[in-house]
């Protein structure tokens, strides 16, 4: 039976979706709407890609990044980090919870079931808040995005394909319409905070 932290984050919202649909560019523009005094980013990636950057002499900086080195090594780092999984699950989540201080927190690469058990499990359902961002693969091949085996037909990238729970779901297609995907998701973190 998992023990419910007390302390921690009043806020933590899970952001989900393929990949270029937007998670990381939605969650900067985020954490720039709420300031960056009260919200910070959460990725869960970034103790996956430490490790790496440490074991292999990589840039830490250009794997964080959207650019095409972290392309080069993904699907290494799916397989060596799914195997860490398979042992304990909430690993990841775990380490990168590590660096939380402020009272929101965005997740902006949950991937897994298993993800959302765990900060579910860590913090309880009443301070979580999960969004699904979609984008065509025509929008997301426009933003760089190519079909690879072993990375886009992999749990990583389809594990939450058929997850319903969703408490927001938007729809990253416009270049113009980002203020009002802002504001609804201001909107779900404003209301769970009030609520919490
Ligand atoms: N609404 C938008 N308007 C303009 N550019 C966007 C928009 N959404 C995303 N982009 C751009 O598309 C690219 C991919 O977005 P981003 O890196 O946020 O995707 P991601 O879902 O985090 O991808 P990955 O899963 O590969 O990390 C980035 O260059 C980003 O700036």
């Amino acid at each position: 039976m998992a023990i419910v932290a007390e302390q921690g984050p009043r806020v933590i919202v899970l952001l989900s979706g393929k990949r270029k649909c937007g998670k990381d560019f939605l969650a900067d523009a985020l954490l720039q709407r709420l300031s960056p005094d009260r919200a910070q980013i959460v990725r869960i990636s970034e103790p996956i890609k430490r490790h790496w950057a440490e074991a292999m002499g990589l840039d830490l900086g250009a794997l964080l990044g959207d650019g095409a080195y972290k392309e080069r090594y993904r699907k290494q780092m799916i397989e060596w980090s799914e195997a860490r999984r398979q042992e304990d699950y909430g690993v990841f989540c775990r380490a990168a919870c590590t660096t939380v201080r402020r009272s929101v927190c965005i997740v902006s690469d949950v991937r897994r079931k298993t993800d959302v058990r765990y900060f579910r499990e860590t913090y309880g359902p009443d301070r979580l808040r999960t969004v699904r961002i979609e984008a065509s693969e025509w929008v997301r091949t426009g933003r760089g995005w190519q079909f690879q085996a072993g990375v886009d037909d992999v749990p990583s990238e389809c594990d939450l394909d058929d997850y319903r729970a969703w408490d927001l779901v938007l729809t990253n297609e416009q270049p113009d319409g980002v203020e009002e995907l802002l504001d609804r998701l201001v909107e779900l973190v404003e209301s769970a905070y009030s609520a919490a």
